[in-house]
């Protein structure tokens, strides 16, 4: 891929000895995190736990991250991302946390250096309201929810 911006990435002390995240091939559009537990952290189907990966970073202006979840976790073990795609905002600069929940129905223990999650980064398009009295019309106007029988 040639597409590559340059990203501020700042480890916290319990990082250490973990990758930075990084894409798995050459063609990968996410980078994959690492739990920064300092121990195995169990997960009991339903639960939910907020993962550190003691990471900092400073996006550049006009982006957002992605946080999402890995479709092997989802698909072996029901590892989900409750609130995928999480927002890492351009202008935070505090740790990067996952969020994970157990849908599946069995334990699940998250170990130091499993690869939890992918971020991805994403041009943001900000709007500017313009306020108006009413709306152009289309064929679908209001219909929606399955409005269309499908
Ligand atoms: O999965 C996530 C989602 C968010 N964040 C961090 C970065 C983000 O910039 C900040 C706020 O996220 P969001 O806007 O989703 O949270 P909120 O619930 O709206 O809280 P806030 O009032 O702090 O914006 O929290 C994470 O570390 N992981």
């Amino acid at each position: 891929m040639s597409n590559i911006m340059n990203v501020r990435i700042l480890r916290l002390p319990h990082s250490e000895g973990l990758d930075l995240p990084a894409y798995g091939t050459a063609g990968a559009a996410g980078v994959d995190f690492q739990a920064a537990v300092e121990a195995p952290l169990s997960l009991k189907p339903g639960e939910r736990t907020l993962v550190p990966t003691g990471l900092c970073i400073a996006l550049p202006e006009g982006y957002e991250l992605q946080i999402r979840p890995r479709s092997g976790l989802a698909l072996k073990h029901g590892i989900m991302v409750p609130n995928s795609p999480g927002t890492i905002d351009e202008d935070y600069r505090g740790e990067i946390r996952i969020i994970l929940i157990n849908a599946g129905t069995e334990e699940f223990v998250i170990e130091r250096g499993m690869r939890i999650a992918q971020g991805v980064l994403a041009p943001v398009v900000r709007m500017q309201w313009q306020e108006c009295s009413s709306l152009d019309t289309t064929d679908r106007g209001h219909g929606g929810f399955g409005s269309t029988g499908h």
